[in-house]
């Protein structure tokens, strides 16, 4: 009979995934994904039960990694919330299965694998599409998303300057207390994104917060938020002036607003360019279009597993 699952939460994944592990990983994950080999990741676009009343979206995020022998799946609820709403915009759990014996392994808490694996794919976007020398990173949005990002973004790469906008003055000043590190509030995503050489989005929002004609020519963009196909975060102008990247294509033209209705195709996945089979435009403004795929949060609760695992010994004990 197996083993009843861990239980493994937030505290503790925490402790057991770190950027340095993970970061690997996903890039090895990413470009096994692009190849399209049903050994490697077999990985539908996730499926999307409306929530309708509460505003929300249910979506099931399941992948099988058959030469890895990683079974896992996430749900994961996210809301469009109105502004001062106390209720959280994303909740997550990860489980992880034995693909053999069908049984669950893990249940994980699914904020901070969300939370890290979200950060560590945007990250990886600039690390092969951001223009050498960037200096200036702006973070448009102030939640959980932007905090993972603003601690990955200035980990991976020497900004001199980070710079933060947000709806409300008290959420910018809020999150410059909560960062421990340099950052500017700014009052405008104009003032914030103006000259940057990088920005990220991970705004709630559901109409364009970033317009083109703001954006230095050659930027890099990583855009997070936005994960349906009628929500925007970006103008036309920037989608139709950028090269865009995703990580799923077919997830881009499924679920991507900003894909969809702006009309423009996908040049790449992050996995194609990761394999050598794209070029990455670092030369040209650079859209990633994130919507995140199950892929990254299986590769990121098998690393927890393993370090769980690691710390509690073999069960039943030696
Ligand atoms: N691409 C991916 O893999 C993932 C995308 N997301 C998306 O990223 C976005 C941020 O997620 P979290 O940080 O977890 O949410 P959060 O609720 O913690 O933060 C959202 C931020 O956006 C701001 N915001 C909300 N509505 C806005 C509007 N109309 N205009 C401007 N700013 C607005 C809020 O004030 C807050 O600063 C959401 O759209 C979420 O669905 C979340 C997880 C994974
Ligand atoms: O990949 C993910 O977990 C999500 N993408 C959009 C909202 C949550």
């Amino acid at each position: 009979m197996a083993e009843p699952p861990a239980v493994i939460w937030k505290h503790e994944v925490q402790r057991l995934l770190q950027y340095g592990d993970l970061v690997p990983r996903l890039e090895e994950a990413l470009g096994k994904f692009s190849t399209r080999d049903s050994a490697e990741v077999i990985q539908p676009v996730r499926n999307i039960l409306p929530l309708q009343k509460h505003h929300g979206f249910l979506g099931s995020m399941p992948t099988y990694m058959e030469n890895d022998g990683v079974l896992c799946t996430k749900l994961v609820c996210f809301y469009h919330r109105d502004a001062g709403s106390a209720l959280p915009a994303t909740q997550a759990t990860v489980i992880l299965l034995d693909p053999e014996y069908g049984n669950v392994k893990a249940v994980i808490d699914g904020e901070e694998v969300t939370g890290m694996r979200t950060a560590a794919v945007s990250a990886i976007s600039a690390k092969l599409l951001m223009r050498p020398g960037a200096e200036v990173l702006a973070i448009l949005g102030t939640g959980k998303q932007a905090l993972t990002h603003y601690h990955i973004f200035t980990e991976m790469f020497p900004f001199k300057e980070v710079r933060v906008w947000s709806r409300t003055s008290q959420g910018a000043e809020r999150f410059c207390r909560s960062v421990g590190g340099p950052v500017r509030a700014c009052v405008s995503v104009e003032e914030a994104v103006r000259g940057a050489d990088a920005i990220v989005t991970v705004t709630g929002s559901t109409e364009p917060v970033l317009f083109g004609r703001w954006v230095k020519a050659g930027a890099h963009v990583a855009a997070v938020g936005a994960c349906r196909p009628n929500w925007r975060e970006l103008d036309d102008a920037l989608m139709k002036e950028a090269v865009v990247y995703s990580d799923s294509r077919d997830g881009a033209m499924q679920e991507s607003g900003d894909v969809i209705l702006s009309g423009v195709q996908v040049f790449a996945e992050l996995g194609e360019v990761i394999n050598g089979t794209k070029s990455a435009h670092r030369e040209k403004t650079t859209v990633f279009k994130s919507l995140g795929m199950g892929v990254e949060d299986a590769v990121a609760a098998q690393l927890v597993f393993d370090g769980w695992k690691a710390q509690t010994g073999p069960p039943g004990g030696v």
